[in-house]
Parts: C-alpha cells; sequence; structure tokens
C-alpha cells in the first residue's frame, strides 16, 4: 500500500497487482494531468477507501484475494456513484460481461494503449487543466517521449532535442531540468539565434572589466549563472563555427574563463540543446562541428510536429484556453464540440505557438463562455497574402486578428460557414501566393532573408521556417 502524502480528492484509485504494469498505468495517468494512488489489490483498495476519496477507481479482475468483481460489490454497497472501471484480459470478455452487470461503467481489456486508457478514463473524469510548466500531452506518443525524457532526466546525461519551430522543445528541456537532481538548482536558457554574433561569446562566458569597449565591470555569463543547476542553448545550429570551438572546449574541460579574465571557473553545468534543422544535415554541410554534435547528441529526443501527435491537439487547446482566460481575466471558458472538431481539420504548420495564436483570436472573438467553430480562426484565413496591404505589417497578432476577423465574419455571416472543400481550395491557392511573394521579395533583396523579413513585416524564424516548406514543395530558394 502506497504511503505518499495524497490531495484530499485524488483523481484516480488503481488497483493492480502486477507491479510492472501499475508503474506504467500511473505514469500514463500522471503525466496526463490525473492524480493517482496506487494499491496492489483489493483489500487495500477497501482500507484506502475507508480513509480517503477517488473520483474514480481503476481495478484489475483477476486478483490473489478479493478479486476486482468482489470489491466492485463493496464499492456498490458502501460507495455508491462511485464510478469503477475494470481491467480484464483480453481472453476473459466474460469477467468484463459480469463487472458491467454489476455496474461497473466501463472496462478495458488487456493489453491496451494510452492513448485508449486515458480516452476511456476521461469518459468519466474530465482531464484536468495543470498550469505548472510540464508539458500537455495526450497523444500516446508524446507520454511515451515524456516516459523516456523522465528517465533521461535522471541520468544527467547531455540531451539534444530536435523538432520543429513551436513544436514544445523548450517546454521539454524545462521538464527535463524539473525531473533531474538539479530541479532545485537554477535552469539558464539562451537563444544561439536571438544574439548577435560578436555578443554570443560575452553572454555565454561571461566578461571582465575593460574586456572591451563598453565592458565597464565584470560579467558572469550564462554558464556561470548556471553552474550546479542545467543551461539550454536554443537553437545551438545557429552558433557561428569560431564559438563551436569555444563552446566544445569548454564542455571538455568543465571550465570557463571570462573574456578578458585569467581565473578559470570550474563547472558542474548540465548541458541540454535544441535545434530545429536536420543536425546531422547541418554536420554533412560543415555548418556544425561533428566533434560538438556528438557531445551533445548523447541523448537525441525529437519532438515532432503536432499534426504528427493529433490527440495532443485538444489537450492543448483546453489548456491554453485556460491559461489565456487567466491572463485576461475572463472566467472559466469551454471549448465546445464544433471547435475541437475544426481544430483537427488543420495541418498547424506553426505547431502549439500557431495553436495558442489560434486559441488567442477565440478568446476574443468568443461571444460566449463555450468557444465554438466560429470563434476558431485559423492561419488559412490570415497568411500574409491575404492580409489587405493596407494592414501594418508590425500590428501585434491580436489586433491583426480583429481587423480580419472582422472581414472574415462579414463575408461567414452572408455565406455560412466556410464549406470544407472551398477552404482547402483557398488555403492552397494563399499558400501559393505567400510563396510566390516570398520568392519575388527574395529576388528584389538579393537573397538578403533579414531584408526579406523586414520587408514582409514577418519574424527572420518566421520566414525561416516558410522557406524549409518551400523547399520541401521542390521550390529553388
Ligand atoms: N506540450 C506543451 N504543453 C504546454 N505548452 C506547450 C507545449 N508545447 C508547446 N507549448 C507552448 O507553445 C509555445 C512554443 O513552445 P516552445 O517555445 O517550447 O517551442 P520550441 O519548439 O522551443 O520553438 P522554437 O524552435 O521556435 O524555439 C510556448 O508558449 C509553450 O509554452
Amino acid at each position: 500500500m502506497t504511503h505518499e502524502v495524497q490531495p484530499d480528492v485524488v483523481d484516480i484509485l488503481l488497483v493492480e497487482d502486477d507491479a510492472g504494469l501499475q508503474q506504467a498505468l500511473q505514469d500514463t495517468l500522471l503525466l496526463a494531468g490525473f492524480s493517482c494512488a496506487p494499491v496492489d489489490n483489493a483489500e487495500d483498495a477497501i482500507i484506502w477507501l475507508q480513509h480517503h476519496a477517488a473520483k474514480l477507481v481503476i481495478t484489475d479482475v483477476q486478483m490473489a484475494g478479493m478479486d476486482g468483481l468482489g470489491l466492485l460489490d463493496w464499492i456498490n454497497r458502501r460507495i455508491p456513484g462511485l464510478p469503477v472501471l475494470v481491467m480484464t484480459a483480453y481472453a476473459q470478455v466474460s469477467g468484463a460481461v459480469a463487472a458491467i452487470r454489476a455496474g461497473a461503467v466501463d472496462y478495458l481489456a488487456k493489453p491496451f494503449t494510452p492513448d485508449t486508457l486515458l480516452s476511456v478514463v476521461s469518459r468519466h473524469i474530465t482531464q484536468p487543466v495543470l498550469d505548472d510548466g510540464n508539458p500537455v500531452v495526450g497523444d500516446a506518443s508524446s507520454i511515451q517521449l515524456l516516459q523516456l525524457a523522465t528517465r533521461v532526466a535522471e541520468s544527467g546525461a547531455s540531451v539534444m532535442i530536435s523538432g520543429p519551430s513551436g513544436t514544445g522543445k523548450e517546454v521539454l528541456a524545462r521538464f527535463i531540468h524539473q525531473k533531474s537532481d538539479r530541479a532545485n538548482a537554477a535552469f539558464v536558457a539562451i537563444n544561439c539565434a536571438a544574439i548577435p554574433d560578436n555578443m554570443l561569446e560575452a553572454t555565454l562566458f561571461g566578461y571582465e572589466k575593460g574586456a572591451f569597449t563598453g565592458a565597464v565591470q565584470g560579467n558572469p555569463g550564462k554558464f556561470e549563472q548556471a553552474n550546479g543547476g542545467t543551461i539550454l542553448l536554443d537553437e545551438i545550429t545557429e552558433m557561428d563555427l569560431n564559438l563551436q570551438a569555444k563552446l566544445l572546449r569548454v564542455l571538455q574541460e568543465r571550465e570557463v574563463e571570462r573574456l578578458g579574465g585569467r581565473k578559470t571557473i570550474a563547472l558542474d553545468v548540465r548541458v541540454l540543446a535544441t535545434s530545429n534543422r536536420d543536425l546531422r544535415q547541418a554536420v554533412a554541410d560543415g555548418r556544425f562541428r561533428e566533434d560538438l554534435f556528438y557531445r551533445l547528441n548523447v541523448f537525441p529526443l525529437h519532438w515532432p510536429a503536432l499534426a504528427e501527435r493529433p490527440d495532443d491537439i485538444v489537450p492543448l487547446a483546453e489548456f491554453l484556453l485556460q491559461r489565456y482566460a487567466k491572463e485576461l481575466g475572463r472566467g472559466q471558458l469551454q471549448l465546445g464540440e464544433s471547435a475541437k472538431a475544426r481544430l483537427l481539420t488543420w495541418q498547424w504548420p506553426g505547431n502549439v505557438r500557431e495553436l495558442g495564436n489560434v486559441i488567442q483570436r477565440a478568446l476574443i472573438l468568443a461571444q460566449s463562455t463555450v468557444i465554438e467553430a466560429q470563434d476558431i480562426l485559423l492561419d488559412e484565413l490570415l497568411a500574409p497574402a491575404a492580409v489587405p496591404l493596407s494592414v501594418n505589417p508590425s500590428m501585434p497578432v491580436a489586433e491583426l486578428a480583429i481587423a480580419e476577423a472582422a472581414s472574415c465574419y462579414a463575408a461567414n455571416e452572408s455565406a455560412g460557414e466556410v464549406n470544407k472543400a472551398t477552404a482547402t481550395d483557398l488555403s492552397q491557392e494563399l499558400a501559393s501566393q505567400e510563396q510566390q511573394i516570398i520568392w519575388q521579395t527574395l529576388q528584389e533583396h538579393g537573397g538578403s532573408r533579414q531584408q526579406v523579413a523586414e520587408q514582409l513585416g514577418i519574424s527572420p524564424r518566421t520566414l525561416r521556417y516558410k522557406l524549409a516548406r518551400m523547399r520541401e514543395a521542390g521550390m529553388e530558394v
């Protein structure tokens, strides 16, 4: 029987005598945000229920001593209304039938996948929305990734997290830090793409007074600040080759020297890195040092595009809705079924970041406490080609959304809901117009991405992403 401190009401009491299976089920439920109390047999479950409360009981049927049906009978008599979900071996469906007749709310035939478990559980209790900084997941592949990340976290190894922009790589890196034995020490993140090359070295390693013009006093670098904890080198492939060599030396020697300083400072820092490029390709192209690649790639983790883990979309949308509603001081809001269905039709090229924008727009548009399909304004209607040229390109996304929403709404109201086939044609048409505009602007600026991004009013990162998509589509850019 567990002796962990439990909250007043636990979401799920889990009764399973197979220790390995119990652990796996508990991991899945905890990662999905449910609190869970595990016990090994029906007798312990009864003792537990006499002192605590749960919203749902999940129990195995075949167990030594009292079996799951005996437990179900006890619960029906002593705590009527407490839903019980039974698990039976596939071959023993008769046990499931007997359990349903005896009042179990549902059954799971073993073996089952984590997403089957979560989908059956969420029919009976609502998935809690947590904002504790942990990644929100619902897809079986993401749950597995977090389980793997938890194990890697404990090891202390360097981790390289790859995946497209906006998939949650930084969220995953923070999760690894939180799950490691360095959780109470510093977590320092630095975006290597956001700091000019000539500043990055001083930012990473620190500098002494007089090290360069303007260095009026000494400053510790990010490595020093992270000492004892974890450093996240975000978008590491954007670092220039000279600095890569210096970084490698610091990692190998586990000590750092501030710029203009003579003292070496011993380092005990765990290094996590992210990249949205194909790292092996970057090595093959000579843009990333092979030795640094092997140093950092001790444990590679890949956080795939949102479209490849569709069961994450609705839980993430619900989580982001609560987060933004709280930030804006709005009350409890819900995602209606039509809104969920609409979110599931989109490919999410900008991944979770794009989903966040769509949810912020929905909050602006929603006229009741339930968000419905008409409040979901996808980027297909907001692609740059569709933005009237009179709109200031530096307009923040929310204002841009209101401006656009006004015109889209007028169109929707007269024409009814956008027909799905027409919407797809429109999005293809817009995507191709957008690509033409980018291509043309690149020509006009002799290929300077910086100038193209400025001219089009998009961030260099968005431009990089769009160019990658154009390359994927076979365009030469
Ligand atoms: N699983 C998740 N749970 C909660 N929030 C998430 C999750 N994934 C992404 N987010 C949110 O989406 C946004 C983008 O995530 P993040 O910055 O981690 O992406 P990224 O892959 O590091 O992007 P980039 O490569 O562009 O730096 C953040 O606001 C983050 O809080």
